[in-house]
């Protein structure tokens, strides 16, 4: 190990081909062998003093603890497209540049809200259950039916790239697809989406309903008994974005009372341990927080948060800066 190389610390271990990286380019303490909280993190900081910091969804750091970070961290460099995990702009003031990785998981992440789509619509949960606990007989015509997902209307809150992702997949099936957005987009990025101004107009119309944007900083969450109660009765919800955007006892009244058949949940207010009534609902199919959980796309992330790295100690302009 050289002593001029580079100092990072990271929050979890990486992938292998960025472990590989990290020994080649930087000094760094040996990687996590399970995630550091905030508390662990800072600690580390202090100790390595290191240029750059290594971070996932998993560990906040705000207030206080950007104010703790020590003055040698140049950069917080989280792995993860969202944010809401940090204070950006206290970090910026505080003369601290960030980075994270967005459009490398992408196309994963619009992968697995089709498979939640599917799976919700088509009751994969309680047929698994039924698998697991001994099929044993029969099924009658008339038992334990999905909906068809071929051709229904598919709404989607937050037409970013993950938005567009899902949009381009809905056209495969055939799905009418509206959106709603901050603004609309121009026609080039619609992805033949229709674009809804008012949630109002829009959720009527919803068979399906997909969540794509971040959390609001107060932790507001958009779907509420009220945009629940506007959605048609017997509509799935699908979440693969941030958990603080759904009200979660509204969703069970919603999912208990049949105004929702179902939801694909993959993110939860409290990760990672779910409201146990959300885990108890036989219509919900739930994952793990786990969009970008492949082989390809978190390598991509790990890497190009090490770009991020070797740009700001080159003196050269961030791959992937966040600016606000
Ligand atoms: O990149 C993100 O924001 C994630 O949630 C990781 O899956």
């Amino acid at each position: 190990m050289s002593a001029d190389k580079p100092r990072l610390i990271r929050s979890v271990r990486l992938l292998a081909a960025a472990e590989k990286r990290i020994e080649a380019e930087f000094l760094a303490p040996p990687s996590p062998a399970t995630p550091l909280n905030t508390a662990a993190i800072l600690k580390l900081a202090h100790e390595f003093q290191p240029t750059a910091v290594l971070v996932t969804h998993h560990a906040p750091l705000k207030g206080q603890d950007i104010a703790a970070l020590p003055d040698c961290v140049k950069l917080v460099a989280t792995v993860s497209v969202g944010l809401d995990h940090l204070d950006v702009p206290a970090l910026l003031a505080r003369g601290i540049a960030v980075s994270n990785t967005p459009d490398v998981l992408t196309d994963c992440n619009a992968d697995l809200t089709m498979m939640l789509i599917i799976a919700a619509c088509r009751r994969a949960a309680e047929y698994y259950t039924l698998m697991k606990k001994g099929w044993g007989h029969t099924l009658g015509m008339d038992e334990m039916l999905g909906h068809r997902v071929t051709g229904k209307t598919l709404g989607i809150i937050g037409m970013g790239r993950i938005g567009q992702a899902v949009a381009r997949r809905a056209h495969g099936f055939e799905m009418n697809v509206l959106y709603h957005n901050r603004r609309q987009l121009d026609p080039a990025q619609e992805e033949g989406a229709t674009y809804y101004a008012s949630l109002e107009e829009m959720l009527p119309k919803c068979n399906i309903l997909s969540l794509h944007l971040p959390a609001a900083p107060n932790g507001q969450p958009i779907m509420t008994a009220r945009t629940l109660g506007l959605l048609p009765r017997g509509s799935v919800l699908v979440n693969a974005a941030r958990g603080a955007l759904i009200d979660e006892t509204a969703l069970i009244d919603a999912l208990r009372s049949g105004q929702l058949a179902g939801a694909g949940l993959d993110v939860y207010r409290n990760e990672p341990n779910p409201d146990p009534r959300i885990l108890a609902l036989p219509n919900v199919f739930m994952t793990p927080h786990v969009g970008s959980a492949t082989v390809e796309t978190r390598t991509a992330m790990c890497m190009l948060a090490l770009d991020n790295v070797a740009a700001l100690v080159a003196g050269t302009p961030l791959p992937s800066p966040v600016t606000a």
